[in-house]
């Protein structure tokens, strides 16, 4: 018997950043948006915890106990007293070290699928507190839709959507490092004030109301100038997505994917075939949000 549960990537559509934190985490306004790439973990009973991983970047994922995956195993047989004895494959299909929580998918992906091999009937509360411990953007990974994070990201409010937006993702040749990218935002702080950080009522409002051409001007990304300092090739995969016809190009999360929003599937898919074209990316991928959080599979 096993248990294989889909689990959605993310694009954040504001990411607003305050000042470093005594414990080193950032404050964040994260409006995050699920969107229709997923990884797939499946849970099957093994003799001890062992992780195994498939698709593009799998040689990048590691296999040991860090794999968020093999974590949240862990968590939740200790919450419940037992042992961590599952075999985790992981169908990879989100881009890896790409700003969008493929890492954090599977951690989220491996509890429901844990809890459900395990019979272990955790509550929802139960299994978000696991979550938030496994990373800042996992309690997302688990919900899906669309949600405003607040704290470092893992303070949850569900927001209203009020249509499907459409999407481009450029993945870079190689990944950027989350803390180092957190990093360099400080760097490039030093000597300004950072405000606190608060959601856009621009972008809730496009969100509500679907209007794809309102969120177009409201996203905005603040470690994008920090993505774009150590990764500077980045701007003209940004500009060759404009110049396709994108209504906005930004960074996804803390990069180096770019993503790309477009006026609809059909442009989508023009704007995809332009990318390609390009050669400032090392592959291209649409994808539509909000989409659903981690669901067990029939
Ligand atoms: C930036 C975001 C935007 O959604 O995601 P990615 O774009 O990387 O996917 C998230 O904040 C990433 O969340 P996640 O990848 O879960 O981060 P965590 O494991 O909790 O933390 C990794 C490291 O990132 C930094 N970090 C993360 C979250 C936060 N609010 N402040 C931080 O400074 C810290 O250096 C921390 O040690
Ligand atoms: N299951 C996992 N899948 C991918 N990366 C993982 C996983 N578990 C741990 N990692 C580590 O997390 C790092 C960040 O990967 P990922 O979550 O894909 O990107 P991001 O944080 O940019 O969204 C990787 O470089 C890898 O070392």
């Amino acid at each position: 018997m096993s248990v294989t549960v889909r689990v959605p990537a993310k694009v954040n559509v504001q990411l607003a950043v305050g000042a470093a934190r005594p414990d080193g985490f950032h404050d964040l306004a994260n409006v995050f948006l699920a969107v229709s790439l997923y990884d797939e973990i499946t849970a099957t009973p093994a003799d001890g915890l062992r992780v195994t991983c498939e698709g593009p970047g799998a040689d990048r994922v590691p296999l040991d106990r860090t794999n968020l995956a093999a974590r949240a195993a862990e968590a939740l047989a200790e919450r419940y007293g037992r042992s961590p004895d599952v075999h985790l494959h992981i169908a990879k299909d989100i881009p890896v070290a790409g700003g969008m929580a493929g890492g954090s998918a599977d951690g989220a992906g491996a509890l429901l699928a844990c809890d459900a091999l395990w019979g272990t009937g955790a509550s929802r509360d139960e299994l978000l507190a696991i979550c938030a411990e496994l990373g800042s953007d996992v309690p997302f990974s688990l919900v899906g839709g669309a949600a405003l994070g607040t704290g470092r990201g893992e303070k949850l409010t569900g927001l209203e959507v009020g249509g499907d937006f459409h999407w481009v993702f450029a993945m870079a040749a190689r990944g950027l490092s989350t803390p180092a990218v957190f990093r360099e935002f400080d760097r490039l702080g030093e000597d300004r004030d950072i405000p606190e950080p608060v959601a856009d009522q621009a972008v809730l409002d496009a969100l509500a109301k679907g209007d794809v051409a309102a969120l177009a001007v409201a996203v905005t990304n603040d470690l994008q100038p920090a993505a774009l300092s150590l990764f500077p090739e980045l701007s003209d995969t940004l500009a060759a997505g404009r110049a396709a016809g994108a209504l906005a190009a930004l960074v996804s999360g803390s990069g180096p994917t770019t993503a790309f929003l477009a006026p609809d599937a059909k442009s989508a898919s023009d704007i995809a075939g332009v990318l390609r074209a390009s050669g400032t990316c090392r592959d291209v991928r649409t994808a539509s949000g909000p989409a659903p959080g981690a669901t067990v599979r029939d």
